[in-house]
């Protein structure tokens, strides 16, 4: 790098009163030529004289300044692109101009400097300046666009070496932030489609879902450690890497219906700005047709497979035949592909899926995220459930205290201390009811007035809990005549 002090000093010093007197010089000539000299014939001779000098003036500047453009070899620049978006941001006092854009895909307006305004940008104490220039081709339309960036030539390796890196990362951030969800599905247009081995097509439309940790009625700790996960997850990209363990992650979310499994789907979709792709097995005509269908899903996304227990595949009990999660490619697979019977709708097999799971092939990607859900944990297959498969079993129950308590706030406003005695009446109920989350959030949407829909929300606790002692009561009655019966039969057998 270029010092002073590495300069003899009287050669410096000799040097730059030449370069002081030639600034001196070049400035009167300025304003004098503006007076006398037409104007091509100004620039002309301007600009031959920087010419001459410039790499004088090169040496004695103590500023460097660095040019992004747009294209680099027909290819769009990523420091340029990431300088755009990490500038929007940076919009200082002294701004004029701004240019105000939205654009189908983004979900708020866009606001940045206009070209040839300035950005003054601080890191790390060292002061930068951004300019975006714009310059019109002569001769065709053209428009050839950079940023220049300019900050004193002693920061030339933190500004290469943290700060560039620093404005990559901070434009990826933001470009996630701003990321629009989509959630994909397979369109059946007829049963034909699932018959059609190549079609692997995948419908999206936005993920507008509110759902996020903040709104989920889950216990403390149950969320911590689902956060906790995930964010592990995320930031183990180098971890996956030296393991040799493909980098992705299964859930399989359980519970009773209305208890959150679908909501926490799109809860951890929003907390990762990850896709969720939607797939229901009806729409899979075989093993190899699912392995199409999921190689074309994309990275950071969610797959998503629910009511895994009610799909129309053998996942209940294992095909025999292929107990070896062999893939299913084989002869004899290929050779029912075939002969596609009209009647059976899918033919996805749970070896197919566990191939799909933890076999070799998948792991094409990265970032992946598995959830299965099902409200009957104890139907699915073992193997389906034995660890590595599915990495983490999440059991989504009853509302608790603590659940009604966050729900209380989301729907109504309102905290314990508000209005103690219908919350208490709510808390103590909840302990011994079985009432779901989705039923709470039903009665708490039913006023506006916290009064009336707590009341309404007591009502309906009580009414269940009747109707739930009398069920019970039933089934026990019910209970107690099919063991006298049996006790009868057992001694009219004995007597004859
Ligand atoms: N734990 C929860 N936290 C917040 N809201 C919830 C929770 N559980 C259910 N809800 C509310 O109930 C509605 C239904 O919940 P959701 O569809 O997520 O339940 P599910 O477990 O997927 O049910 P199913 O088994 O029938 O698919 C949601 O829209 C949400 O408003
Ligand atoms: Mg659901």
């Amino acid at each position: 790098m270029f010092s002073l002090n590495n300069v003899m000093p009287e050669t410096a010093s000799s040097m730059f009163s030449a370069y002081a007197s030639f600034a001196t010089f070049m400035m009167v000539f300025r304003s004098m030529a503006k007076d006398f000299i037409p104007d091509p014939l100004r620039t002309y001779i301007s600009s031959s004289l920087s010419y001459l000098f410039s790499p004088l003036s090169g040496l004695f500047s103590f500023y460097l300044t660095l040019a992004f453009y747009e294209y680099s070899d027909m290819s769009r620049n990523q420091v340029y692109d990431a300088a755009a978006v990490y500038l929007e941001k940076k919009i200082g006092p002294a701004t004029q101009r701004l240019r105000v854009s939205k654009t189908p895909r983004k979900k708020s307006m866009g606001v940045a400097n206009d070209r040839d305004e300035e950005v003054i940008d601080t890191f790390d104490n060292i002061k930068l300046k951004w300019r975006l220039v714009t310059e019109t081709k002569t001769g065709n339309n053209n428009r050839l666009r950079y940023f220049e960036l300019s900050f004193r030539k002693k920061h030339k390796e933190r500004v290469m070496g943290s700060y560039l890196p620093h404005v990559l990362a901070q434009a990826t951030a933001m470009k996630q932030e701003e990321k629009v969800l989509k959630i994909y599905t397979r369109h059946i247009l007829s049963w034909e489609d699932v018959f059609e081995d190549g079609n692997t097509e995948w419908g999206s439309i936005n993920l507008e879902h509110p759902a996020t940790f903040e709104t989920m009625a889950l216990e403390p700790d149950l969320k911590r450690t689902i956060v906790e996960d995930l964010e592990r997850f995320v930031s183990r990209r180098e971890f996956y890497k030296k393991v040799g363990k493909a980098w992705k992650r299964g859930y399989l979310l359980y519970g009773p219906p209305g208890t959150g499994k679908s909501s926490l789907i799109a809860a951890m979709a929003n907390f990762l700005k990850f896709d969720v792709f939607d797939l229901e097995l009806a729409s899979i005509r075989s093993d190899s047709h699912l392995k199409r269908v999921l190689l074309s899903t994309t990275n950071r996304s969610i797959l998503v497979i629910e009511d895994i227990d009610c799909c129309k595949v053998d996942v209940q009990k294992r095909k025999h035949d292929s107990d070896s999660d062999s893939d299913s490619d084989s002869d004899s697979d290929l050779e029912t592909e075939k002969k596609p019977k009209p009647n059976t709708k899918t033919r996805v097999t749970l070896s197919g899926l566990l191939n799909f799971i933890d076999g070799l092939w998948s792991s094409c990607g990265d970032e992946r995220i598995i959830v299965f859900t099902t409200n009957r944990k104890e139907k699915l297959d073992p193997a389906l459930l034995r660890p590595g498969r599915m990495d983490l079993h999440i059991h989504l129950s009853y509302c608790t205290t603590s659940g009604f308590r966050i729900l209380a706030s989301n729907y109504l406003g309102i905290h314990d201390d508000n209005r103690p005695r219908l919350c208490g009446e709510v808390e103590g109920l909840i302990k011994s009811t079985e009432v779901t989350p989705a039923e709470v959030a039903e009665e708490l949407m039913k006023s506006d007035d916290a009064d009336v829909a707590l009341q309404g929300l007591v009502n309906f606790i009580i009414k269940k809990k009747i109707e739930t002692e009398r069920d019970m009561k039933k089934l026990k009655t019910k209970k107690k005549r099919r063991r006298r019966r049996r006790i009868r039969n057992l001694f009219s057998f004995h007597l004859w």
